[in-house]
């Protein structure tokens, strides 16, 4: 029987690397031929919980198994009085961070090192399969969607070894109005940041998030939702292993209220917070604006008059809306057909995709913020709405033993007519995001396409979209023409809202320097001095 950990533990020996929670790195707690892990993903379970050992908390936080309801993961969560040595140890990190073009740029190749390590690591079958299986366990998805996440990692990490990471800070010059003047623009890291993340992508978004803060030169203090934090747990004892330093990165558990009290007394440079709009915007305010946001998404897809690879088109649709139960953030959370489309049999075959969806291989699976009763409410006020009518769905998941504080719903939608959508009193319930396995679907005429941009003008989150109209719309992350998806966030384009100064990005070389670096400009200006040069008049 295996003692697992879930979390590192503080040591009260080692001061400079007390918050780094996985100093405790232990290499005689490897199971398995994986040199990192500490748990047996099949083994987690309520006679044999994974526990986590973090000195100096008493608080632990119980995660029930979304498939059956049993205590499965004990997390040792850092409640309000435990914060300080976090609030201390970053602000040991001094703001031009811990790398720069000008200090330890040997660092810049470190990092790209231990990205080439990493990567190889998570292509290793046992491991990749390791990571997968560990996801499914706490955010549960097919393993294929699963893999999905492990697999763009470890592109992400292929794409940022070797010199790649020193190309990110890559500086250019101008020449000056003088001899001997020159400006160089540098990229310059923030040094103390906070990275917070939600829980639908347990590895992916963290770890291209915490990358991107290190490459950049920052010290990052890392927060996961306590629901998932297991597998970042595993990863940053895969990272550790591959060579990152355990004092660069520290890493809490704790819950969003005690999250907050310590962003405001560590007072990080940065803070790069993906999860709801709702702690999104009071982080903004909190944090005085010095942020950057990966928030909700209410996604759309706008299917024009050219029908064509009918089959194709449902299949996207399907996997758009439907897929991680509808837990990604880029999730289709609206349809709009036009009136060609409603002549074909287009929603009879979403219909019949969504019918093969089944809880045994997660295809469907547990919603881990709402509760079946919660979105059933929010359907039956849907449907209120004259002319609007339950399409497939809108019944509870058959046979489970998901327990009662997740929701479990069989793959929905809900018809609601365009010209109710735009009307005031109807808008924000139509627009309001249910993260899970449901979505509206509506339909236009020709000429009524200003109206649907009119929708898409008065939506607040502008994350992803499909669409032919783009010139009319400002979402960050567009997919257009006959393939277009609104999810699938590779590690090979930009992945982010638009329209938001506040929008960040992830995965790109873009993406990291704009979230996790400033512009510094240096101007050199050496002489010499011109000849017979004096003291001019006063200006
Ligand atoms: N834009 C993106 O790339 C992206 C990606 C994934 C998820 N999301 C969004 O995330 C949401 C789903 O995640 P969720 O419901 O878990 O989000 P959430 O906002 O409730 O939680 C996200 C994280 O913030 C923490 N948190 C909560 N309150 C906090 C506070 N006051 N201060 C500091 N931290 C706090 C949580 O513990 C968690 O780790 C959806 O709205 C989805 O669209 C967006």
């Amino acid at each position: 029987m295996n003692k697992l950990l879930a979390c590192g533990k503080l040591s009260s020996r080692a001061p400079h690397r007390v918050l780094s929670l996985f100093s405790s790195f232990d290499m005689s707690r490897s199971v398995h031929s994986i040199p990192f892990a500490t748990l047996e993903v099949e083994e987690i379970s309520g006679s044999q919980p994974a526990e986590g050992k973090w000195t100096g908390s008493s608080c632990w936080n119980t995660i029930v198994d979304p498939l059956n309801g049993e205590p499965f993961i004990k997390v040792a969560e850092i409640d309000e009085k435990g914060i300080q040595p976090f609030v201390e140890s970053l602000s040991r990190c001094p703001k031009h961070g811990l790398h720069n073009p000008f200090k330890d740029p040997q660092r810049y190749l470190l990092f790209g090192d231990i990205s080439a390590k990493a990567a190889h690591m998570l292509s290793l079958p046992k491991v990749s399969d390791f990571f997968t299986r560990l996801i499914q366990r706490v955010s549960p998805k097919s393993y294929q969607q699963a893999h999905g996440e492990v697999y763009v990692t470890q592109k992400f990490l292929e794409n940022f070894s070797g010199d790649q990471v020193r190309f990110l800070a890559s500086s250019f010059g101008v020449p000056g109005n003088h001899l001997g003047q020159q400006s160089h623009g540098f990229r310059w890291p923030y040094g103390p940041v906070a990275l917070i993340t939600p829980f639908n992508f347990p590895l992916e978004i963290p770890v291209l998030q915490l990358m991107g803060a290190l490459y950049m030169g920052n010290k990052p203090l890392l927060k996961v939702d306590s629901k998932v934090s297991i597998v970042m747990d595993q990863m940053m004892r895969l990272l550790h292993y591959c060579g990152l330093p355990v004092e660069d990165v520290d890493f809490i558990n704790s819950d969003g209220k005690t999250m907050n009290k310590l962003l405001l007394e560590a007072n990080p440079r940065m803070t790069l917070f993906t999860g709801s709009s709702r702690v999104a915007d009071k982080l903004a305010v909190d944090l005085k604006g010095r942020i950057k946001l990966e928030d909700a998404g209410f996604d759309w897809k706008i299917l024009g008059p050219d029908v064509q690879e009918e089959d194709y088109v449902a299949w996207v649709c399907d996997q758009d809306a439907y897929a991680c139960s509808g837990q990604k953030c880029s999730a289709q959370s609206i349809l709009f057909l036009h009136e060609n489309w409603t002549k074909t049999s287009l929603i009879t075959k979403i219909r019949a995709l969504a019918a093969r969806r089944k809880l045994e291989d997660l295809t469907v699976g547990p919603v881990l913020t709402f509760t079946t009763g919660a979105i059933l409410e929010h359907i039956t006020k849907l449907l209120l709405i004259p002319g609007s009518k339950l399409l497939f769905g809108g019944e509870p998941l058959e046979n489970h033993s998901i327990p009662l504080v997740y929701g479990a719903l069989k793959p929905t939608a809900v018809y609601v007519p365009l010209e109710e959508i735009v009307k005031d009193n109807n808008y924000e319930l139509v627009t309001k995001e249910i993260f899970g396995p449901f979505q509206i679907i509506t339909d236009y005429k020709e000429e009524q396409l200003p109206l649907v941009l009119d929708i898409l003008e008065k939506m607040h989150a502008h994350l992803t979209a499909a669409v032919e109209v783009i010139g009319k719309s400002v979402n960050g992350t567009t997919y257009a023409g006959l393939r277009a998806r609104t999810t699938g966030a590779p590690q090979n384009h930009w992945f982010g809202p638009a329209g938001d100064p506040r929008g960040a990005g992830i995965g790109t070389p873009e993406a990291i320097k704009l979230v996790w670096s400033c512009h510094r400009e240096i101007i050199y200006d050496f002489g010499p001095l011109p000849k017979q040069w004096e003291i001019p008049p006063s200006t």
